[in-house]
């Protein structure tokens, strides 16, 4: 092994300038996007040992580091070419290290050396992967970030709605140079192949400094993404200062095995997006908001702070609000809400009006508040604003079917308690006279507690609940509707058992009348059921839905 300073200053004898040739895609998804437009990269063994060292990373290199320049990065060694800086995390496995070196990988950075499958490399060994390969990511990719204007969403729910409403926003204030990184799909350009399917809510380090690098290339100047708690978890956003950040609700939900040991742990890793924002807004109606707000003040001076809530609210603690909002007309269709400043820092934005969303549920008016607010920092003009909200469609989120024949048929993404609970509540106050029948499975492997809040909120709002198929991994998807079954309270809900989902919906909409609502919930637009390990392609339940209105 070799000691720290030594490492340093053998790299930096004859230190060359960087060579620039080209990137690595990582991952399968990004390799669709990477056109030869984008800027070439690289970055030498002196940068790297010198950032890791800046940052208290690095504890050692396994041998004398050479003055090498790499010009590619990646965590995936099916992704290694000549050059390329291997970085081991995760389940990894030292075969991978081989694989790399055998494909053309010349250092690799992990925690612990391995002698054997990286014998002749530059082990480049450091206390937190996770944080090496995110600093060493925004180095080798020119910190991209800086030449973006970053407005960040956080929350249990809502956080791909509010960034889609908040997309296009900034499409009508930049005249269409944003970028939009969400659960559903990354959009790094205007054209055809700069829009792609996302693997993760929030991207690995390396693909997250890789797409923002595409979207500053391609003219991109302001950039909306969701970061998870799971990122903050693992590190995929550590160093990045947001302009704007923020915090929506936080409801128990992704704790359990690979997610977060506690519900303490869970809020701890979202609340961290305040600390790392520029500009903080918080939805004042979300639980642990003494916390919540707390950890915003601890490093965002209060006039850089904004709380938005309901009219009429109440509110955990007796914060004073500088926005609230009012419903003025809503229905199954759209939603008319009214937007008050009371700060004079958010009267200074001139968002007071009455807005109007094409994607409706009480929820939604919320969420939309938090992307005015966000766009109105950004600069854009109420005007821009109101287009943008009227024009708005989310993908999986309260789409429509409708026939002259049946209930209206709702596709939504509700998979937890809190949002199928405020899904169908909603609904179900807008049925005055029919019943609502919700079509719903629960997935395998993962949210086991989710079960019992299907039931729970089926037992509260649901007329007739159809127990279905979703994603069930290695579980009998019968054993998870039971599982739903189980907390249903059958005095107030007729169940059904329709295990193929598609005969499952197809049920629900033949025995509806025109009063009624069915509600696809839990798989939005996903065009796979995961089934042993395998993303089995399924139609959508959209697909399934136009196809029985237009059958039945
Ligand atoms: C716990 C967690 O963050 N897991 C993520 C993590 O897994 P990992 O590092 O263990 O990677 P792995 O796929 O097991 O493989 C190990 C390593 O070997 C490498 N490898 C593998 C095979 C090979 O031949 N060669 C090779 O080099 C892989 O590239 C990887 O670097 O890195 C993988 C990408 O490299 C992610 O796919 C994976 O997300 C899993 C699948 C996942 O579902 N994560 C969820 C919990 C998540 O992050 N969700 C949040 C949203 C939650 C919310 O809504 O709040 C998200 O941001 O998406
Ligand atoms: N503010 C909200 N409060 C409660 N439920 C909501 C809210 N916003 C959306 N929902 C419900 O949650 C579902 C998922 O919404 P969305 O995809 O915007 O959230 P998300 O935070 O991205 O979720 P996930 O992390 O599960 O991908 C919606 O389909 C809707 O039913």
């Amino acid at each position: 092994m070799i000691c720290l300073r030594n490492a340093i200053e053998l790299a930096l004898i004859g230190a060359n300038e960087s060579t620039v040739v080209g990137v690595v895609m990582n991952g399968d998804l990004t390799k669709q996007h990477l056109g030869d437009e984008s800027k070439p990269m690289s970055l030498d063994m002196t940068q790297a040992l010198t950032l890791l060292n800046e940052h208290q990373l690095l504890i050692q290199t396994t041998q004398p580091a050479s003055t090498q320049t790499f010009q590619h990065v990646t965590y995936d060694s099916r992704q290694v070419t000549a050059d390329t800086l291997f970085f081991c995390k995760g389940n990894f496995k030292p075969a991978y290290l081989a694989s790399a070196k055998a494909a053309g990988a010349t250092a690799y950075v992990a925690e612990t050396a391995y002698d054997e499958a990286g014998a002749g490399l530059t082990g480049i060994i450091v206390t937190n992967i996770q944080k090496a390969m995110a600093l060493l990511g925004a180095a080798f990719y020119g910190y991209p970030q800086n030449d973006l204007f970053i407005v960040a969403f956080t929350g249990t729910k809502g956080k791909t709605t509010s960034s889609y409403f908040t997309y296009h926003i900034e499409k009508q204030h930049t005249d269409n140079h944003v970028a939009l990184f969400s659960t559903i799909d990354r959009i790094v350009g205007n054209k055809p192949a700069d829009k792609f399917k996302s693997d993760l809510t929030t991207p690995e380090s390396l693909d997250l400094f890789h797409d923002m690098r595409s979207a500053v290339d391609n003219g991109m100047t302001h950039l909306v993404m969701e970061v998870s708690s799971q990122a903050y978890k693992k590190n995929r956003v550590y160093g990045l200062t947001f302009d704007v950040g923020i915090f929506l609700n936080i409801t128990p939900d992704h704790i359990g095995e690979n997610e977060h040991p506690t519900f303490a742990d869970y809020l701890h890793c979202k609340e961290q997006l305040l600390v790392n924002s520029r500009t903080c807004i918080i939805n004042a109606e979300t639980a642990q908001l003494l916390d919540v707000y707390q950890t915003a003040k601890a490093t965002t001076e209060p006039e850089q702070i904004y709380l938005y809530a309901r009219e009429g609210a109440k509110l955990a603690l007796p914060l004073d609000l500088d926005v609230t909002f009012k419903n003025v007309n809503e229905d199954l269709h759209q939603s008319d809400f009214a937007v008050t400043a009371l700060s004079d820092k958010a009267k200074a934005l001139a968002l007071d009006e009455t807005y109007e969303l094409h994607v409706p549920g009480d929820y939604n008016e919320s969420n939309a508040v938090s992307a005015i607010m966000a766009g109105a920092l950004s600069g854009a003009k109420s005007t821009e604003i109101k287009q943008a909200l009227v024009d708005v469609h989310v993908p999986g989120r309260m789409e429509m079917v409708t026939s002259p024949d049946h209930g209206t048929i709702y596709i939504d993404y509700a998979h937890n308690y809190a949002s199928l609970k405020a899904l169908l509540q909603f609904l179900h106050q807008q049925t005055h006279a029919g019943k609502v029948i919700v079509v719903i499975g629960s997935t395998g492997n993962k949210g086991v507690s989710r079960r019992e809040g299907f039931g729970k909120a089926l037992s509260e709002e649901a007329d007739v609940a159809i127990l279905t198929t979703d994603d069930p991994g290695y579980e009998d998807p019968k054993v998870i509707a039971d599982a739903i079954d189980a907390h249903i309270d059958h005095e107030r809900v007729t169940v059904q058992f329709v295990m193929d989902r598609q005969t499952a919906i197809e049920t629900a909409i033949n025995m509806s009348t025109p009063d009624d609502i069915v509600v696809l919930a839990g798989k939005g637009e996903d065009a796979y059921q995961k089934v042993n390990g395998v993303n089995t392609p399924y139609p959508t339940d959209v697909t399934i839905a136009k196809n029985a209105v237009k059958e039945l």
